[in-house]
C-alpha cells in the first residue's frame, strides 16, 4: 500500500523546549490514524508540521513520496492536505453556508475580473460549487442550520460545520486536531459516525489526534503514541494498548488496564454503533 503521508526523524525545537524528538511513522493511503499521548506530548506540533504550520528544526515529511518539508501551508492545500483545529475556527458572523464555501476558495478558477469577463463560466463554476457544499451539507445532516449564523449554534454543530469546511476542501488526507473535545457522548457518537464515513465513503485518509481514548481504539485502524516529544508505540488498537510503554505514559503504572471500552454495558463500543 502507497504511503499517503511519511514523518521521517522530526524534530522541533522551541528555544529551549525539544517539542518533538526524532519521531517517525508512516500512514498508509486510505487509513485512520490517530496520534496519542498525554498533554504536552507533542501531538499538536507534529500536526502543525504537517500542515506547514511548523517547519521542522530537523527532519522531513513526505506526501505520496513528495518531500514537503518546506512548503507553505498554503502550498499544501492544493495537494490535498485540509485541516480542521483544536480550537474552533469558523466565522462566527457568517452563515454556516457561508462557512462551507470558504473551504472551497482555493478550488475557486475565477476572482471577481476573470468572472466578469466569462460570467457565464463564473456561473457554471459557483454552481458546481453548490452542489458540493449541498452534498457535504447533506452528508453531515447539516440542512436544518444551512442559513443559521455560525455563532449562534451549539458546540458540537459549530465542531461539524468547522469539519464541513475542512472536507469542503475536497482534502485526500484530512488531519482533525481533538474533532470530539468538549462534546456530550452523543455527539462523540455522531462525530465518530461521520469520521469513519467520510474514511470509508469518500476515501479520504484521516490523521487524528484525540483524547477520547474509547473512540481512538474503536475506529482508528492503526495509532501511534507520543510522549514528551518522542514516539514510544505504533500499531493496531490492541497492540498500543497492550504496550508496557503505553500503559507507564498513561497511568505510571504497567498492571492496570488503559481503557475497556467494553466494559460500560450501556455503552457498546463505537465501530459497533457506528456501523
Ligand atoms: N509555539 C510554541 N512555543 C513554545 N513551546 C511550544 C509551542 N508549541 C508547543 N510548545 C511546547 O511543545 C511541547 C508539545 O506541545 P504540543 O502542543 O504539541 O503538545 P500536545 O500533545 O498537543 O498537548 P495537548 O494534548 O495539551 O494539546 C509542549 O511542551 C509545549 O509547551
Amino acid at each position: 500500500m502507497e504511503h499517503a503521508l511519511e514523518v521521517r526523524n522530526v524534530s522541533l525545537r522551541f528555544g529551549g523546549v525539544r517539542a518533538l524528538s526524532e519521531v517517525s511513522f508512516a500512514v498508509n493511503d486510505g487509513e485512520l490514524f490517530s496520534i496519542i499521548g498525554p498533554n504536552g506530548a507533542g501531538k499538536t506540533s507534529i500536526v502543525n508540521c504537517i500542515s506547514g504550520r511548523y517547519r521542522p528544526t530537523e527532519g522531513h515529511l513526505f506526501y505520496h513520496g513528495r518531500d514537503i518539508t518546506a512548503l507553505k501551508p498554503n502550498a499544501r492545500a492544493p495537494l490535498g492536505i485540509g485541516r480542521t483545529f483544536q480550537n474552533l475556527a469558523l466565522f462566527h458572523h457568517m452563515s454556516v453556508l457561508d462557512n462551507i464555501m470558504v473551504g472551497r476558495h482555493h478550488l475557486l478558477k475565477n476572482n471577481f475580473f476573470t468572472g466578469a469577463l466569462y460570467w457565464l463560466g463564473a456561473r457554471r463554476e459557483e454552481l458546481e460549487h453548490r452542489h458540493k457544499v449541498e452534498e457535504i451539507i447533506d452528508f453531515l445532516d447539516l440542512q436544518s442550520v444551512r442559513k443559521a449564523t455560525a455563532g449562534t449554534l451549539s458546540y458540537g454543530l459549530r465542531k461539524r460545520v468547522e469539519l464541513a469546511r475542512a472536507m469542503a476542501l475536497e482534502p485526500k488526507l484530512i488531519l482533525l486536531d481533538e474533532p470530539m473535545a468538549g462534546m456530550n457522548f452523543e455527539e462523540k457518537e455522531d462525530m465518530a459516525r461521520y469520521i469513519v464515513d467520510l474514511n470509508e465513503e469518500f476515501g479520504m485518509t484521516v490523521v487524528m489526534i484525540e483524547h477520547d481514548m474509547g473512540v481512538v481504539m474503536d475506529i482508528s485502524n492503526r495509532v501511534v503514541v507520543l510522549d514528551f516529544g518522542r514516539k514510544i508505540a505504533e500499531g493496531d488498537p490492541a497492540e498500543v494498548l497492550a504496550d508496557p510503554h503505553v500503559k507507564r505514559a498513561y497511568l505510571g503504572e504497567e498492571d492496570e488496564v488503559l481503557v475497556d471500552p467494553d466494559d460500560a454495558p450501556d455503552h457498546p463500543p463505537i465501530a459497533e454503533r457506528v456501523a
